[in-house]
Order: C-alpha cells, then sequence, then structure tokens
C-alpha cells in the first residue's frame, strides 16, 4: 500500500510505487522507498500472442522483467517553487548525460502549463552551462495552428524557454503549419524517420520506433496524456509514429500527437501535473484499478525511468 507521508517532508517526498507482492520497504529521513517487483506498470496480455510469436514473447517478457525494476515509476511532492527547482535540475542532469554520450539531447515538450515550470533553467547554473546547441526540440503533441498562433504549443514554449536560449534554429522541429492535420503528422512522422536515419534520434532496439531521450509530459484532469483522450481509438494506435485528432475534447479540436508506442519507447520521461483538480487523475493513473479502464496516464511505461513531479493538491489523494 502506499502510504502519505507528504505532510511530514520539507523538501520532496519521494515514492517509488509498489505492486501488491512487495516484499519489503525501507526509508530514510528524507524519502520513503519501497522496493517493489516486475509487472507493475507494463501491461501483458498473452491472450494475445500466437502460438507462433511465444517464443520471441517470452524472451522479450524474460528481458522486461528485468528492466521492470528501474521502470517502477518515482514520484516526488513539492512546494510550488520547489518543483521548478527539481524540474530544472532533472532537465539539466539528463541534458549532461545525453549531449555527453551521444552528442545529442532529444526532448519532447507538451502543451499547457508544464512550460512555466522550466523556467528555472533560464537561471544559472544552467542557462550557461548547458549544452544548449545540442539540443533537438520535439513536441509530444501540437495543435494545428499557425505558429504564431496563442494556441501554439510551439509558441508557448518559444516564447517561455526556447527563444531565450542557443539552441540552433534547425534543431527546432516544428510542424509544418500549412498543412492540414492529417498532412502535419505525415510530414513531422516522416521528419523523424529521417532523423532516425542520421542518429539525431535514437532508435530503441526493443520496439523499432524512436527512443527520444527525455518526453515531458503534462496530464489533463480526465487524465489524457498529449492528445490521447481516455477512450478515444488512438489509444490504441499501435503502428503509426505520429497521428492527428480533430476531434479533440480539448480544444482546439484539431492535433497531431506522438502514439503509445513512441512515448514508452523513450529512454526517460516526466510527468509535470498540479493543482487538487488532478487528483482523482493523479490517483486512478498510479493506483488503477482492475475494475476501471486505464486512463491514458496511467498507460505511460518508456523503456527507462518514469518519474512524477506533483504538488500537494496533484498528490492529496494518493
Ligand atoms: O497541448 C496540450 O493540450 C497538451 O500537450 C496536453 O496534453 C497538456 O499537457 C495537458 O492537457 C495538461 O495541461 P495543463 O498542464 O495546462 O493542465
Amino acid at each position: 500500500m502506499i502510504q502519505t507521508p507528504f505532510r511530514s517532508l520539507t523538501n520532496a517526498t519521494k515514492i517509488l510505487l509498489p505492486t501488491p507482492s512487495s516484499s519489503s520497504s525501507s526509508s530514510s529521513s528524507s524519502s520513503l522507498r519501497f522496493s517493489s517487483t516486475a509487472f507493475s506498470f507494463r501491461e501483458l496480455s498473452l491472450s494475445s500472442v500466437s502460438p507462433k510469436h511465444k517464443g520471441a514473447f517470452f524472451s522479450t517478457l524474460k528481458s522486461s522483467m528485468v528492466d521492470t525494476q528501474k521502470n517502477d515509476p518515482a514520484v516526488e511532492v513539492f512546494e510550488k517553487e520547489e518543483l521548478a527547482v527539481a524540474l530544472a535540475k532533472y532537465v539539466a542532469d539528463l541534458s549532461n548525460k545525453f549531449t555527453t554520450e551521444r552528442g545529442a539531447f532529444t526532448v519532447c515538450f507538451s502543451g499547457g502549463s508544464l512550460i512555466n515550470y522550466l523556467r528555472k533553467l533560464l537561471e544559472p547554473p544552467y542557462v550557461d552551462s548547458l549544452e544548449w546547441s545540442k539540443w533537438h526540440a520535439f513536441w509530444v503533441d501540437e495543435r494545428v495552428v499557425p505558429l504564431t498562433h496563442e494556441d501554439s504549443n510551439y509558441k508557448l514554449a518559444n516564447d517561455g524557454l526556447l527563444s531565450k536560449v542557443p539552441i540552433p534554429p534547425g534543431n527546432v522541429h516544428v510542424i509544418n503549419d500549412t498543412l492540414s492535420a492529417e498532412g502535419a503528422a505525415d510530414d513531422y512522422e516522416a521528419r523523424l524517420r529521417e532523423l532516425v536515419k542520421n542518429g539525431v534520434i535514437a532508435s530503441s532496439s526493443v520496439t523499432g520506433f524512436p527512443k527520444f531521450d527525455l518526453m515531458l509530459l503534462g496530464m489533463g484532469p480526465d487524465g489524457h496524456i498529449a492528445s490521447l483522450f481516455p477512450g478515444h481509438p488512438l489509444v490504441q494506435e499501435n503502428k503509426r509514429w505520429v497521428t492527428f485528432i480533430k476531434d479533440s475534447p480539448k480544444p482546439p479540436p484539431q492535433r497531431i500527437t506522438f502514439t503509445f508506442p513512441v512515448i514508452n519507447s523513450s529512454a526517460y520521461a516526466a510527468f509535470v501535473v498540479t493543482g487538487a483538480g488532478k487528483a482523482d487523475a493523479v490517483h486512478s493513473a498510479l493506483k488503477g484499478s482492475q475494475n476501471s479502464p486505464k486512463l491514458p496516464a496511467g498507460m505511460v511505461s518508456p523503456e527507462g525511468e518514469l518519474k512524477w513531479f506533483l504538488d500537494k493538491g496533484a498528490a492529496s489523494k494518493l
């Protein structure tokens, strides 16, 4: 069971979510950590595996059992200012890791409140020390509006962060805003394929989908992520890298979005979720229930690490 020690800790509460079969737990002064076993957030369905593919399935299963020790989501709860401080450090550490290891850092932005929480990257020590020239910016989802429009996720990120740091314009991978939703999704996917070929974006040896270094995700009060909404057929898309929606419940209606296989092939993924209005969805995504369908936010399971940055309101029902 998840305990809720949030009130007793000053800076942040760290929780590794336990599965029902957790065997032990330990705690330190500033964090509470549960050991946990595999499968906690990875859905596996044997019924969908044909006898012909069972061998491959079980070898993948074996490797995912090894991997899932590091896949359990880490949840941290912050005061608002502290959340921004911790998020900047998290992104900066990954920037340093990937620019050193692979000479590029591929970061995918969402829209919404996320960008404002990245503001500490514009302050010392990060603003002058990060290798911005090696960043490549992408969008997990984008609204199909002109790039100059107030609703554009690019404009939001550009105004709030990208225009203030020396990322080469060619590394900012915006949608083609002259195209229809369908055309923009096809075009974005084609450009991602080119960047995988060139080695700018890594490729997952497990899934064959692009493996972005970091996905930065928000979540709506309904549990949607990117432009993948609960109950919408796009949530099940498993072939396309980028797809489109013309009836988004959250305006504006026309958007393009990464699909789950792309989101879940990433090396790192982080949620930034704040406000008591999202507490139910946070609870449902993290603790779930066998009886209710999984929210899109509960289906996020990157190849590497998943982290949730929450404020006390968003964590209030855990
Ligand atoms: O373009 C979008 O609308 C988003 O990418 C969307 O998925 C967003 O991240 C969530 O709706 C959370 O938004 P807030 O943080 O503003 O609630």
